[in-house]
């Protein structure tokens, strides 16, 4: 169904960015990306390596602070706030490379986030989100026993562990097999029909396709595309971005 005939389009934002900008040193990472993400929602942030995505998402939860530009979030100014407020207020992230608690068990390991989320999910919950996310089994082993792919699963179920309204996942779908990626995007979907936000960095096109509701294209620290993929691989600057400038072939 489409974001319109689902309601989704008329919905206010949860998250709107505005001119974010991003400077390492005198890298400037960011230039300038605006975009919104509306409750039910699960908007694609993509581009080439090297374009942003992730500085986005680190804006977003707090591991870094915008040098310019405003993130509003339930239209509260929250640029700068650190990761643990923002966790609190419902806004948590899974990351492109999880760093669980090897030597904790996958409920220690959740039982660590729900305590630092301050809105965690109590044991019933905790059950059914490793239920959810087909780690049930694996409770009681540690996380250094764990798949590359049972361990992103861990670290998506401590981000939502926490009750998060708005879940940004970086690269999720990176190392998964076949069947483990489409589980993850199913999964992915019910959270949005459910009424969380999402907001999902991939490189995985097909991935891309079955998940979100809408893209925003990144090209050296700028947005240059918002629609849906179906529009994106038409927009000569979509495919220029990703594929190069005719001449260059
Ligand atoms: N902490 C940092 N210090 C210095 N430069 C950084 C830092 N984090 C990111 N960068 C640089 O900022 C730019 C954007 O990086 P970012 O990780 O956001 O890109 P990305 O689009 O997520 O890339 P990828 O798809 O490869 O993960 C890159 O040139 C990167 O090297």
């Amino acid at each position: 169904m489409s974001s319109e005939a689902s309601g989704i389009a008329t919905a206010s934002p949860l998250l709107t960015v505005k001119n974010l900008a991003k400077r390492f040193g005198a890298f400037q990472a960011l230039q300038s990306v605006s975009f919104n993400v509306r409750p039910g929602e699960v908007l694609g942030l993509v581009g080439p390596n090297g374009s942003g995505k992730t500085t986005c998402i680190n804006l977003i939860t707090g591991l870094y602070k915008p040098d310019g530009g405003a993130i509003q979030y339930q239209g509260r100014s929250i640029g700068g706030l650190p990761s643990h407020r923002l966790a609190h207020m419902g806004i948590n992230r899974s990351f492109q490379i999880p760093k669980p608690f090897k030597s904790l068990t996958v409920r220690e390991n959740i039982e660590v986030a729900v305590a630092y989320g301050g809105r965690g999910s109590d044991t019933a919950e905790i059950k059914r989100l490793l239920e959810f996310l087909e780690l049930d089994l694996l409770t009681d082993r540690l996380a250094s026993e764990l798949t590359s792919g049972q361990q992103k699963m861990l670290d998506l179920a401590r981000a939502l562990a926490t009750k998060p309204a708005l879940l940004c996942v970086d690269e999720l779908g990176a190392g998964l097999n076949p069947n483990e990626l489409t589980h993850v995007a199913q999964r992915l979907r019910e959270l949005a029909r459910s009424g969380m936000a999402l907001l999902v960095v991939e490189h995985l096109m097909d991935f891309v396709d079955q998940v979100t509701d809408r893209l925003i294209v990144l090209s050296v620290g700028k947005d240059i595309f918002s629609g849906p993929l179906s529009q994106a691989v038409q927009d000569a600057q979509v495919v220029e971005v990703f594929l190069g400038a005719p001449d260059e072939h």
